[in-house]
């Protein structure tokens, strides 16, 4: 089979390894030629995943209609917020029984869209024919082919299947879900979640503190999800419960990264630039938080995060508030 990836950053490129070491042929598509003439001609991608050779029967481009032309699978690892003018211009140029899979944890801000709802709309895709695909993926980990476990989701079990087999490899074990809006919420909010612990652990905070922002992280989480048609047990998943440990204890994120900056006193520009990469939090959480609000869902933690990134409220103040909360069952 062909697939194409759009987006070389280092989960597009290192989607495109996993792709290729399931037996695919492989086309990258991304808006520097220099990133692109790496993978073509060293095969390599030196600034997203440094120190991996990629497979040979990986290519790049920055034609985007020639990488998604004869392409039955097109995954999309781009930045949330950027991925609408990137691809509005392209539904002629996916091929009409193209499968379309979401590698991307964000809402978009202007809409609060799904990446999912995003894609059918963008690329005038059916929802039958999209998945999403989400767990503990950290990049960097998945580049060495180290063992990984994912969720690919889509309304249609069929094409939940056909991606989930078309990704698998000795490294990469795949399950499949019909709960997209569960998938894609446990991605999102696990990002804004990643930031309150990095927040907090920057600021000094140990484990007690760090365990317990995750954990009623992930309640709130699953509030959001239920509200919006999402199945609870999705949170209890690799998606939900998984992302949240690998993404919130691991340096390799760049959500948790930005928080630890910014619990050590950056400013929020600052901390995105000494941070690095896609950190999708720092936009979506406050995407995230308007959907909670007009469904009617509290997210204290979300809010400490938008409070703290955007309306200048003080670290100190941010964790006075929520552990100040008066007492209430726990659910
Ligand atoms: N890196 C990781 O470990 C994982 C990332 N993701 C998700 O994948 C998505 C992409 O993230 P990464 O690959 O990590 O980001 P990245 O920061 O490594 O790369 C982003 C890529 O998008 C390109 N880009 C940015 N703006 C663009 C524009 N306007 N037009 C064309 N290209 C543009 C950049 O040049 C770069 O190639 C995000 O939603 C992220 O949450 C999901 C799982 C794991
Ligand atoms: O989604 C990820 C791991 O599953 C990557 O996390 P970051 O985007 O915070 O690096």
């Amino acid at each position: 089979m062909r697939a194409c990836v759009l987006g070389t950053g280092s989960w597009g490129t290192t989607f495109a390894q996993v792709l290729a070491d399931a037996g695919h042929d492989v086309v990258l598509w991304g808006r520097s030629e220099a990133v692109c003439a790496e993978v073509r001609e060293a095969h390599t991608n030196s600034g997203y995943v440094p120190g991996v050779v990629l497979p040979e029967r990986i290519t790049a481009t920055t034609d985007a209609r020639a990488a998604l032309a004869g392409a039955s699978l097109v995954a999309v690892a781009l930045p949330s917020q950027a991925v609408r003018s990137i691809l509005s211009e392209l539904p002629d140029a996916v091929e009409p029984d193209a499968v379309v899979v979401s590698l991307m944890k964000g809402v978009e801000l202007t809409s609060d869209e799904r990446m999912s709802e995003l894609l059918a709309e963008a690329l005038r895709v059916p929802a039958a024919r999209l998945a999403v695909l989400s767990g503990p993926n950290l990049a960097g980990e998945i580049a060495q082919r180290q063992p990984t476990t994912t969720v690919v989701a889509s309304i249609s079990t069929e094409t939940a299947q056909r991606v989930a087999h078309a990704c698998a490899t000795d490294y990469f074990r795949t399950f499949t879900n019909t709960d997209v809006i569960g998938v894609e919420l446990g991605g999102a909010v696990k990002n804004v979640i990643a930031l309150a612990v990095g927040i907090a652990q920057g600021k000094g905070y140990g484990d007690n503190t760090k365990a317990s922002i995750i954990t009623r992280g992930l309640s709130e989480a699953t509030r959001l999800g239920v509200a919006l048609g999402a199945s609870a047990a999705t949170f209890a998943g690799l998606a939900g419960m998984g992302d949240l440990v690998a993404t919130c204890a691991s340096p390799l994120s760049r959500n948790h990264t930005l928080g630890v900056h910014i619990g050590a006193g950056m400013s929020l520009d600052e901390a995105v630039a000494v941070t690095g990469g896609t950190a999708e939090g720092a936009k979506s959480c406050r995407s995230v938080l308007d959907l909670a609000r007009r469904h009617g869902v509290t997210m204290s933690i979300t809010a400490a995060v938008v409070a703290v990134l955007y309306e200048g409220t003080s670290v100190e103040d941010m964790v006075r508030a929520l552990i100040t909360r008066p007492p209430r069952p726990e659910d």
